[in-house]
């Protein structure tokens, strides 16, 4: 199931949902895009079955290497200054650090104060079928950071097991979710009627900060998703232009067990000759950036697995418009109870 509709470009289905984003770019007379009576995207994860394939891994390395790696200090730095600087291109400095948060974030462990970076990126590029990736191994090197990073995260973040209806259908999210920042409109923090955007944590900055560089790109937006088990998943969809423009770049950082990663071509099913899944298995620390038109091209699930165990997910992105605050606050936060990490499990709590 998709979780948006998208923008420009080639092939046939992506064509059709070009006439509704073209409208949606299209600047109204505040610079804010009107949402009445636009055809909105509607995000929908469910649970859909997938075949156990073994995967093929990441790690064969495909392309070839192009950095190296190096390290950074993840405590203030006044070469660097505070982050983001205040002219940060798209994350518009909240009011406060913490704004919006529901519960207390708890500050950095001095473990977390120094991490690790593996920065060397292994392009895997399909330019015929529009797939283009970069793949870091262990980009948060596993022996100093990840582990206190996994920990950190679910001990200190909300999370949400969202429910929601589409068409009268009840969907829960078969995963726990949370996102933080806001896109790169000049709404301001409080000028929004339908979600409350929060202030990107400490923590969440400073990766940002640090893929960022490597990437060359900017990010507004933390989406985290913690699958706690193989009966986690998220199905195939590709990250909605509609909220990110045209050929976004994501960021996408693992956490804890591997899981599998596949990417499936928009017409696989119809394409001569037939385009294979791309299938990957993506361990701790690992980051894959997905960038050009593969949202546009291409659909990337984290299919359920019989045997898995937690892992976090981060990825970085930037949107552009207001529906995309909207849009990931209503399907990674919702209206529901939120999760906290106690004692080795989530746990529904009212603080
Ligand atoms: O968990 C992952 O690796 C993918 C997550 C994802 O695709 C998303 O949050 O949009
Ligand atoms: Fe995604």
């Amino acid at each position: 199931m998709k979780r948006a509709a998208d923008s420009t470009f080639t092939s046939p289905k992506a064509s059709k949902r070009q006439a509704s984003l073209a409208g949606f770019f299209k600047p109204s007379p505040k610079s804010i895009p009107k949402l009445e009576g636009e055809v909105k995207p509607i995000v929908i994860d469910h649970d859909d079955e997938f075949e156990d394939i073994t995967s093929t891994h990441l790690d064969k390395g495909k392309g070839k290497e192009v950095d190296s790696s190096v390290d950074i200090k993840l405590s203030d730095d006044v070469s660097t200054g505070p982050y983001p600087p205040p002219d940060h291109p798209s994350y518009h400095l909240p009011p406060t650090p913490t704004y919006n948060h529901p519960i207390l974030i708890s500050s950095i462990p001095t473990t977390l104060q120094q991490i690790h970076f593996n920065t060397t990126a292994n392009p895997i590029l399909k330019p015929s079928l529009d797939l283009d990736l970069l793949y870091f191994k262990r980009f948060i090197d596993p022996s100093l950071s990840s582990r206190e990073l996994t920990k950190y995260l679910l001990e200190s973040l909300p999370w949400y097991r969202v429910k929601y209806m589409v068409r009268g259908i009840n969907i829960n999210t078969p995963r726990f979710t949370t996102v933080f920042g806001k896109d790169s409109t000049d709404i301001p923090w409080g000028g929004y009627m339908k979600c409350r955007p929060r202030a990107i944590p400490e923590i969440l900055l400073k990766l940002m900060q640090k893929v960022e560089e490597v990437t060359g790109s900017t990010f507004n937006f933390a989406l985290v998703n913690y699958y706690s088990s193989g009966n986690d998943s998220i199905s195939y969809h590709s990250d909605s232009e509609s909220f990110l423009g045209p050929n976004p770049t994501i960021a996408s950082l693992s956490l804890g067990c591997p899981r599998d990663f596949f990417l499936r071509h928009r017409e696989y099913k119809s394409h001569t000759p037939p385009v294979p899944v791309e299938k990957f298995v993506l361990h701790d620390g690992d980051m894959v950036v997905m960038r050009g038109k593969t949202q546009h091209e291409w659909e990337h699930s984290v299919p359920k697995r019989k045997d898995a165990g937690g892992r976090i997910n981060i990825t970085f992105r930037k949107g552009v418009v207001r529906y995309a605050s909207e849009n990931y606050y209503t399907y990674n936060v919702g209206k529901g109870g939120m999760y906290r990490w106690k004692d080795g499990r989530m746990v529904e709590t009212e603080e």
